[in-house]
């Protein structure tokens, strides 16, 4: 196991931030924590991190309690931090270069600068950098120590559509080599791009867990079967939507017009999984 969780609590005065969590990643694996905001996500990243001290429960990263780990552990974790890089008039590559000193066995900074699309921009000062590139370079820093165990608070806010794509080829190429990843998101496609697995954590509690084809009932729940009938549009819910669909292929003899088979979406059942414990 890369991480360990059991019983985790952290409170904030009155607010009770993580209210009892447990949470087993294991080596190599991509895994996801979504939340609505204030669920207690960053608090729990934090804490493992060793950035934050827990109020109660064993916590075991790497091995090791990283509230006590030494130099050594840290050397094997890499984070990404919200804006990272505190040297607006040193370039994107000094600022890469310097980081990677930091570490035991760091990658190559070019090879970094590369992976995460910012060799065009490598002499430009990090004052200079658009809210996206800025955040390019945060994930540079967070993987130029080539850690074990990778965090990813939100990592892709701010980024355009193609900058996020090939972000994700990013993560699933550190996750080919055997990083294992724990990454927060706001975005549903993101963890459903990245995640083998993900929980749901709402109010300081995990609410569901599993593969991301299959959270909360996702893969036997009803499918929904649209299609344009003489008298307009219909929608049939149905367990059995193969059946319904040779039906209605009998009734037209053929194409059934505007046929559309859908499944909840990831979205669809997390709306549901956080609207739930909303009431
Ligand atoms: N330093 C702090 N002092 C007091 N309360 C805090 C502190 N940090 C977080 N909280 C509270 O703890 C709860 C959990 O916050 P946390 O930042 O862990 O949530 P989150 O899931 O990461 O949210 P977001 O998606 O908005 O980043 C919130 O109610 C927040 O207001």
């Amino acid at each position: 196991m890369a991480v360990r969780v059991r019983g985790l609590r952290k409170r904030y005065g009155d607010v009770t931030a993580v209210d009892g969590i447990d949470l087993d990643i294991a080596a190599g694996e991509v895994f996801g924590l979504l939340g609505p905001n204030g669920a207690g996500k960053s608090t729990t990243v934090e804490i493992l991190e060793g950035h934050r001290r827990r109020d109660e429960g064993e916590v075991s990263v790497l091995g090791a309690d990283p509230h006590r780990a030494a130099r050594s552990w840290r050397d094997r974790i890499g984070i990404v931090w919200q804006t990272a890089a505190d040297t607006p008039e040193l370039t994107v590559a000094e600022t890469v270069r310097h980081f990677s000193m930091y570490y035991r066995d760091p990658r190559d900074p070019e090879q970094v600068i590369d992976q995460v699309g910012l060799t065009e921009k490598a002499g430009t000062r990090i004052r200079a950098l658009s809210g996206g590139q800025r955040r390019r370079l945060d994930v540079a820093l967070g993987i130029v120590g080539s850690p074990e165990l990778l965090f990813l608070d939100e990592p892709t806010t701010g980024f355009d559509p193609e900058a996020r794509r090939r972000f994700w080829d990013l993560i699933q190429g550190l996750a080919g080599e055997g990083t294992t990843i724990l990454l927060t998101s706001h975005y549903l496609e993101e963890v459903e791009a990245l995640a083998d697995r993900l929980a749901v954590i709402s109010r300081g509690r995990i609410v569901a867990e599993g593969e991301p084809r299959t959270l909360g009932g996702r893969a036997v729940a009803a499918t929904s079967v649209q299609w344009m009938s003489a008298d307009g549009p219909r929608t049939v819910e149905t367990d059995t939507p193969t059946r319904v669909v040779l039906d209605l292929a009998r009734e037209f003899d053929g194409e059934v017009p505007q046929l559309t088979v859908t499944r909840p979406t990831l979205e669809d059942v997390y709306l549901k999984l956080i609207g739930a414990t909303d009431e």
